[in-house]
């Protein structure tokens, strides 16, 4: 039955101003709109289509990609997009592209390592898409390790050229998406050599293909590296192959902010950190942030939605079934992640300014805000992104069976989600970059040397390390202040235990390398620490509409009791909360999934999502779950026809024997 919304009851009961908190999900009214409008323009137009993509094969599939990419860049001219706009044409045709290393790395990295004279000459051409880049820096034997790379840049003072080389098989670049068909041109990293002496990894603007016929120029070998995990998903992008035979390129297409050679072979540095090398990554990393807590969003809005839909058990008298969202099972499982995504999408919205302040003060040559960005963003990137891949597999299993069909729009969605805990640097590698900035904080502690922004919160570890958790009953544990200090105290706690322990070895690198574990799940308190106080400094601000702060305030509370309640081996070992006051933290945890139920719907609804992006049929706007999926099934190849291709070849045989045995 068209037009009939079988989630209208739940919609009804919500409890706050649904309008309300799509802008406060969007950013701003502002956002809201532009976000809402172009995902409608991208739902209707057909050439965006989608749910076709697990059928394809790997050149169908690829070939598909780079039409909808043209189709994108063609609307984005047409329309006259803004760039803000046609970053959201992007993610809503929500498909893994070229485009996005083109976008997302490749402009970045000559927009924040090169020089003015660079970005005349090359942003012009790829703000164009004249020229197609990618960031070619991970080699087949070296990613978490930039420092390993092999690929060396070797200058030739003779004609004022680097030459470009790959010196093994395991420096060949390996992974940079965009590289394997599509980049004309690449950022790649590599040593730098002058005057036989190695100054550490540069970016270099190298030229891969011919801009007429797409060949690869002399001395470079490029291809694609292979099918990865999943059919469909991130198999619409061409992560690459390359090698470099002695491949010259002139001096000026050295990224040249950070250090310059100059036309005699010196190597100079700027007046700037080296680590700006690593600046694109920051940025991105950045954007990971926001990009979890839409890909989390996405799975929690099919999850929830389905699970008002589906039933099971219960029935009294002949009547219906229980909504399985009714089961304290299912709401533990999936209010917390609802929470999560809510407490992603402030994070990031935090993150983003950070980002924004720490550009704005090197451009002024305050370099003192960047070691906590880099931990901010590495931190949050590892938290949100393995919370995220859990997540979504968790919507999977909540949905049951049929969370299993590529119609859920589920598999695909891990499958694409979750290489996230990989690139842009693997989760654990990036916690133990936060440890190692927690390390540092806590041997300076008394030094004199403030700790700021993020980790201020040190500065009171004296009281921290000794104060008791005031909860008598369940209800105090919904004060922001009583979760703020037992979040703190835990981090702070863990980190001390483990910088005494680092104290006992004689080398600290030794001790490090052996209480790996420890600094990681340090980091990880550190980080969820974050995550708990932006949200509530969310909360502090002005938020109108009809109870919208109420049921975010819930969310808060849920994200910090259920982290609380998932780790309740550390806040009860370093002695911040007793049991007592753990079995109460349950208590509270189970009134606010009561809380929440009736705004659930309302709450995914929330995040605007047309039933295009979703790309689910159990997580239809309309709740009209059954006769979509049953028609979906008859949609399969495999149903073309009723007798199956093969039948001849290896069924009938099999059936004709087994009559023959039978009759033996
Ligand atoms: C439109 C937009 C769309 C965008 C979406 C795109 C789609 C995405 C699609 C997917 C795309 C996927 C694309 C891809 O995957 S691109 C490839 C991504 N690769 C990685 O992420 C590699 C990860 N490895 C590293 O980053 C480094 O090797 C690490 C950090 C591990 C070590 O580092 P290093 O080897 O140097 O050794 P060190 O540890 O002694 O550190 C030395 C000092 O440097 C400081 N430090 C380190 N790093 C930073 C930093 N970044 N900013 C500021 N500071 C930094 C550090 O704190 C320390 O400081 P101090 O203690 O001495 O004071
Ligand atoms: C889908 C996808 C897209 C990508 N796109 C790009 C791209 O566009 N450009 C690009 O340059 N690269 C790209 N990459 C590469 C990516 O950035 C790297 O794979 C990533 O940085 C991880 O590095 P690795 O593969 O070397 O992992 P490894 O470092 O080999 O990790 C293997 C294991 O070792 C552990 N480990 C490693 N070092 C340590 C340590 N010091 N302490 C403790 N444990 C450690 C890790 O935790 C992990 O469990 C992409 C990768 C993927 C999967």
């Amino acid at each position: 039955m068209a037009g009939v919304d079988y989630l209208a009851d739940e919609r009804n009961k919500a409890e706050f101003d649904v309008n309300e908190m799509k802008i406060v999900w969007a950013g701003s009214r502002h956002a809201f709109e532009l976000s809402d409008r172009i995902s409608r323009l991208v739902a209707s137009d057909p050439a965006f289509r989608k749910d076709n993509r697990p059928m394809l094969s790997r050149k169908e599939l690829f070939k598909n990609t780079l039409r909808k990419t043209a189709h994108a860049w063609k609307r984005i001219n047409e329309l006259r997009l803004t760039e803000e706009e046609a970053n959201k044409l992007r993610f809503y045709v929500d498909e893994p592209a070229f485009a996005d290393l083109h976008w997302g790395m490749f402009v970045p990295a000559i927009k924040g390592q090169g020089t003015d004279e660079q970005h005349q000459k090359w942003l012009p051409l790829a703000y164009k898409m004249q020229i197609i880049g990618c960031y070619a820096q991970t080699e087949l034997g070296h990613g978490s390790n930039v420092q390993g790379l092999e690929t060396t840049a070797t200058f030739d003072p003779q004609t004022d050229e680097f030459i470009i080389h790959s010196p093994t098989l395991t420096s060949s670049k390996w992974w940079p998406g965009g590289l394997g068909k599509v980049s004309t041109h690449a950022v790649v990293y590599a040593r730098l050599i002058t005057d036989g002496k190695d100054h550490g990894v540069h970016g270099f603007i190298v030229q891969l293909r011919s801009l007429d016929d797409h060949s690869p120029l002399p001395g470079i070998i490029v291809g694609d590296i292979g099918m990865k995990f999943g059919n469909g998903a991130y198999n619409t992008m061409d992560n690459g192959v390359l090698r470099f035979d002695h491949v010259r390129i002139p001096r000026n297409q050295m990224l040249m902010r950070v250090s310059q050679v100059t036309r005699e072979g010196k190597y100079k540095q700027s007046n700037v950190p080296r680590q700006l090398v690593y600046g694109t990554m920051v940025y991105v990393r950045q954007v990971i942030v926001s990009d979890a807590s839409y890909a989390l969003s996405r799975a929690v809005c099919i999850a929830t939605r389905y699970s008002c839909v589906r039933r099971q058990f219960g029935s009294q008298n002949g009547g219906a079934e229980t909504q399985v969202i009714d089961y304290k099972t299912q709401q533990n499982r999936l209010f917390p992640l609802l929470a999560s995504a809510y407490a992603f999408r402030f994070v990031s919205e935090w993150l983003k300014w950070l980002y924004t302040d720490v550009m704005q003060r090197l451009q002024a040559n305050d370099f003192s805000t960047l070691p906590e960005a880099h931990a901010c963003t590495a931190g949050l990137k590892s938290l949100t992104t393995s919370a995220t891949a859990d997540g979504i597999e968790e919507c999977r299993k909540l949905c049951g069976g049929h969370g299993y069909l590529c119609s859920s729009g589920l598999p695909e969605l891990f499958a694409v989600y979750v290489p996230a805990c990989t690139y842009e640097g693997d989760n654990t590698v990036l916690l133990l970059q936060v440890a190692r900035f927690l390390m540092k904080t806590v041997s300076q502690l008394g030094s004199g040397k403030k700790p700021v922004g993020t980790i201020s919160y040190m500065e009171q570890a004296e009281h921290l390390m000794k104060c008791r958790c005031e909860v008598q009953r369940a209800e105090d544990w919904l004060k922001p202040s009583v979760i703020l200090e037992v979040f703190e105290a835990r981090a702070t706690r863990m980190s001390v235990a483990c910088a005494q322990n680092l104290s006992k070895f004689a080398n600290p690198e030794e001790g490090f390398s052996e209480l790996l574990a420890d600094l990681v799940e340090a980091a990880i308190a550190h980080c969820q620490l974050i995550v708990v106080s932006k949200f509530i400094e969310k909360l502090r601000q002005d938020i109108p509409g009809k109870g919208v702060k109420q049921v975010l305030g819930m969310l808060c509370n849920i994200y910090a009791l259920h982290i609380l309640h998932k780790n309740l081996g550390d806040f009860v070992s370093t002695g911040c909360i007793t049991s007592k006051q753990a079995s109460l933290a349950n208590e509270q945890l189970r009134s606010l999934y009561s809380q929440v139920r009736p705004n659930a719907v309302a709450l995914v609804d929330s995040f605007n999502y047309t039933d295009h992006f979703l790309g689910s049929v159990l997580g239809r706007y309309d709740g009209n779950v059954y006769p979509n999926l049953y028609e979906e099934a008859w949609k399969d190849p495999l149903n073309d026809s009723v007798v199956p291709d093969g039948y001849h070849e290896y069924i009938r045989p099999i059936l004709k024997q087994q009559l023959r045995t039978a009759r033996l």
